[in-house]
Order: C-alpha cells, then structure tokens, then sequence
C-alpha cells in the first residue's frame, strides 16, 4: 500500500530520499533492529550466510519438540552428489523464530531477483540471497555477538556430522591439480569401528578415551603451552588391525584422513607443503614406516658437516642404530646426493617441529611391523605419545569377531565349546585377519564355522608347538656345538695350571700328553 501511495504521489526524483525518510521513522519507532546477511558480500562468498543456512536447516528439520527453532511447515530439500546426507533449508522467503539464552529471534530468508549484471570477475547468481536477522533492541547487547558465535561453531560441528569424511592421497608424486592442492582425495567409507575392532576391551578404552580428551582438549593444549597433536604408533604383525584402528580412530572422532605416500615425496621440503595443505581434525597417517624411508640418511648429511633440508632437529648422535636399506634408493652408501631426498631429520620435523603446529588437532598414526627396526629418535618418548601394540587374537577379541561374523553374544555359545577355544587361542598365534578369513568362509552356518575355526587353531598350534620344538632343538644343537667350540679354543690346562693362549697353547696342549681324540680336533 506505502508503496502503490509512494509511486503515485511522490515524483521519481523524491521516492528514495523519502523512502529513507520512511525508514528512518520506522526504525525510531520499531523496538527491532534488523541485520542482513546476504551470501555474497561483494564478490567472495560469506561465510557467515553458510553458516546460518546449515544452521537454521538443522534446526527446520529438527522432529523433536523441544528443538530450538520453530519449525517451518515448508522445507526445501537438497543432496549433493555422492553426499549420503541431506540438508533442509528454508523455503524462499519463509521466516523462522528460534530461542537463544531465552531471547526469540526471528530469520527470513529473501531471495530477490538480481536487477543488473553488476561487473564482476566471476558470474553471480541470478537471485540476491540473504538473511534477514530480527532481534529486540534491547535483547541486541546481550546476544547478538553470542549468537553468531554460536552459530558459525554449531554450523562447524553439523558440517562435520553431515559431510563425508575424506581421505587424501599423495599418490601423484608432487604435482599439483588445478587448484593447486597436492592431495587428492575421494570419499572415506570405511565401516571399521571401535566396536567391530577385535582388541583387548581394557586397551581398546584406554585409546578411546586417550582420542576423546584429545578431541576436547583444546583449553589444555592452550594452557600447556603445547601444540594441539598427538602422536600415535601402531605396531604388530601384519593382519592384527593396525590400518582398522586408523580408520576406526576417523570414524570415532569425524576426522578427515590423510595417507601419506612418503615414497612419493622427493625432499623435505615437498613434504612440508604437504603438511601445510592439511586441514585441521585430520589424521596423518604414514603406513608401514620402516619400509618408506631409510631412516639412516639423517646421519649421513649430519656426518658430513651439513644440514638436511629440515634439519632443524636436534643432534645425530641417536642415529647409529637405523635399519638402513642397503642398495636402496636413499642408502648413504649407494647415493651421494641425498641433501636432496627425504630425511628422518624432514619427517621428525613434520611431525614435530615448528611447522607441525600450522593448523591445529591433528594427530599423526605411524604404523610398522617391525618395531626394533625403527630409529631411536621416533620411539623415544614424548615423540609418539602413545606405542600400541596390536597382538594376535586372544581370546577376548575373539569373542568380538565371533559376535560381529557370527552374531553370537555372550552366553550364546556352549561353555564346553567356548574352553576349548580359549585353551588353544593363545598357543595358536593366529592373527584377527586369519580368524575373520575363517569365520567369513562359513558364515552361513554358524555350527560349522565353529568346528572349522576350532580346527584351524589346533592346526595351528600344532604347528607352532613342533616349530618351538625344533627352534629349541635347533638352539641345543647351536650351543653343544659353542660349547665343543670354546672347549677347543680355551686355553688348555698343563699339569693343573692354565697357560696363556697363543702358539703356548699348541706347544703346551701337546706337551700335556692328552692325546687321541681331542689331539685331532685342535689340529
Ligand atoms: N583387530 C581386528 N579387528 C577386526 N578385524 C580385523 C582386526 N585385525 C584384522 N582384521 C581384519 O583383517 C583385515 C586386515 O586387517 P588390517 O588391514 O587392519 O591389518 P594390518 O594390521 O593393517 O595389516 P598390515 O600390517 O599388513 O597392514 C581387515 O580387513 C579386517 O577385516
Ligand atoms: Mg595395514
């Protein structure tokens, strides 16, 4: 009506100055103020509109009666390609009042055809977006910084819930895709979890509960003075579960994962602008650490009076005992030009230097399955904060994977059953891969796959006891045979009084006047 009345009353040249006029008045007299918060602000995207889009969906399509927002009765609905999540949002000029430390508020969302093409380097959307924000002016002091605080850290949360997590890989060596990022990355599916993990209940807590006072940690880490990471190694025989407690750990605590290729990083360098490309709640994961990079090659440009390109770590000295890969592609023997390639000094400094603290709760999993091969200088402690073995199955974990594989709880299998499979599980050193092999292979019968997991551990345990056997044997056979080889080379005993060794020893032997047998062997 103001309007119809302003067009044809007023004359063109006047309707904006009065039109302000207007709202001047209004806004004297209204006891709200309003704020927009349109999707683009000039030309980037605001971030701020995301936020309370993700927020407000959440609350519009929250069912429960108690949900903060009022809900609206009509929701538009979207999915992203290859998201398995759906996100709600307000339809097209529709309102919503929601409730913050007890004060009501109320959003509108506007869209409004773009009237012009305004110059821009990208093109715009054809509609004009935004929020319309409505609070009481005198509720405006107390919450309106509160709550768009509020809302941008739940918005964080939701977008963590709803997206898939990822997983990034180096894989294509150091190049770079077209903006720029050296990760690739598809989406992270993996169904491992903390339930279906089949590990000692006691240790399986104690690392759950060593990620969640991780995840919540932010004021510690703070008040510490520490960065906000944590270091893990997992270590054990291959098919114990090291790479499900990876993606066990992501799925536990939301986070995106990063596996990285160390074979595929040229220097150390590359590899810092690896860890720069990271993101925050992420997981960086190097598998199989002892067989990705010659460890021993720090020493070697430490030795040699220079500096490894991320050398920033402390002394050499510890770096005696590396395992080393003769003839391999860093070995110092075979390569001398390896101020070039990647370092333990670069990866120590990657996980724990200055740069390790760009971005922030990240936590760096290392796995091996040969722990006494790996450098001094990674286990020793505060460097990875947690060493988690990963055994074979014991009888505990067992149990886990007979209720994930066979849907057995406790008390569902016969006692009798359940003792003979305690009494060999140990003994038989199987690992959880081989037991789910078992399981997987009868599956349909559950009887069956009971007799079979049962005989495949007696088989196995048969073997481990003749193979224990002969080592022992094989030791006893070593030793008698040490112990003929000292007495021949000691020094022998001439009337009661040993002699010093050297040519005596012959010269005394034989003037001691034993002969036969022994007079043979030491010639
Ligand atoms: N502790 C476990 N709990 C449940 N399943 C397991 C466990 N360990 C192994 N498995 C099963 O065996 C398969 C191989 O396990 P995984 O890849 O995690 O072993 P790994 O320790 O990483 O082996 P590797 O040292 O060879 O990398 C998995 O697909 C999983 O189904
Ligand atoms: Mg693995």
């Amino acid at each position: 009506f103001c309007q119809t009345l302003l067009h044809t009353v007023i004359p063109p040249e006047l309707r904006f100055a009065v039109l302000k006029l207007f709202q001047r008045l209004f806004n004297c007299f209204s006891s709200y103020c309003y704020y927009e918060i349109t999707e683009i602000d000039g030309v980037n995207t605001n971030e701020l509109y995301n936020a309370v889009q993700l927020y407000l969906s959440s609350s519009a399509s929250s069912t429960t009666p108690s949900a903060a927002a009022t809900s609206s009765n009509r929701l538009s609905l979207t999915r992203g390609l290859n998201s398995s999540a759906i996100t709600f949002g307000l339809a097209n000029n529709d309102r919503l009042s929601d409730v913050f430390n007890g004060v009501s508020v109320v959003w509108e969302h506007i869209v409004t055809p773009r009237q012009s093409q305004t110059f821009s380097w990208r093109p715009l959307p054809e509609e004009k977006r935004g929020f319309t924000l409505r609070i009481n002016k005198r509720d405006k002091p107390q919450i309106l910084e509160a709550y768009l605080d509020f809302i941008t850290e739940k918005a964080n949360e939701i977008r963590r819930k709803n997206q898939d997590r990822l997983l990034y890989t180096n894989s294509r060596g150091g190049s770079l895709d077209s903006r720029g990022h050296p990760w690739e990355s598809v989406p992270f599916k993996h169904p491992s979890t903390f339930d279906t993990l089949a590990m000692d209940p006691a240790k399986k807590a104690e690392i759950m509960s060593d990620l969640r006072d991780f995840a919540d940690g932010q004021a510690f880490y703070k008040r510490t003075g520490r960065a906000w990471k944590r270091g893990y190694l997992l270590y054990g025989p291959p098919g114990t579960g090291k790479s499900s407690m990876i993606a066990a750990m992501a799925n536990f605590l939301g986070y995106d994962i990063y596996d990285l290729e160390l074979t595929e990083v040229n220097t150390n360098s590359e590899l810092r602008k690896l860890l720069m490309k990271t993101s925050s709640k992420s997981i960086i994961v190097i598998e199989d650490i002892d067989c990705s990079i010659n460890l021993t090659n720090r020493k070697k440009s430490n030795s040699s009076g220079g500096r490894s390109s991320g050398g920033a770590f402390d002394g050499g000295s510890e770096m005696r005992t590396g395992p080393g890969a003769p003839g391999g592609p860093g070995d110092p023997e075979n390569n001398g030009n390896n101020n070039n390639s990647i370092t333990l000094s670069g990866l120590l400094n990657f996980t724990d230097g200055l740069w390790s603290c760009c971005g922030s709760e990240r936590i760096f999993v290392f796995t091996t399955n040969h722990i006494e091969k790996l450098d001094p200088a990674l286990l020793r402690s505060g460097r990875m904060d947690m060493h988690v073995f990963m055994s074979y199955c014991s009888f505990p974990s067992l149990k886990i994977l007979l209720k994930n594989y066979l849907g057995y709880d406790d008390g569902d299998i016969e006692t009798e059953v359940l003792a003979k499979l305690a009494e060999v599980i140990d003994e038989a050193e199987m690992t959880p891969a081989d037991i789910s092999e078992v399981l997987i292979k009868n599956r349909r019968d559950n009887g069956k796959a009971l007799r079979e997991l049962l005989e495949a551990l007696r088989i196995r345990a048969e073997k481990k006891r003749v193979a224990s056997r002969r080592r022992r044997l094989v030791a006893d056979v070593e030793e008698i045979a040490e112990e003929e080889k000292r007495a021949l080379d000691s020094p022998k005993e001439v009337g009661g009084v040993a002699t010093g060794g050297g040519d005596d020893v012959e010269v005394n032997y034989k003037k001691g006047g034993k002969e036969g047998e022994e007079d043979n062997g030491i010639n």
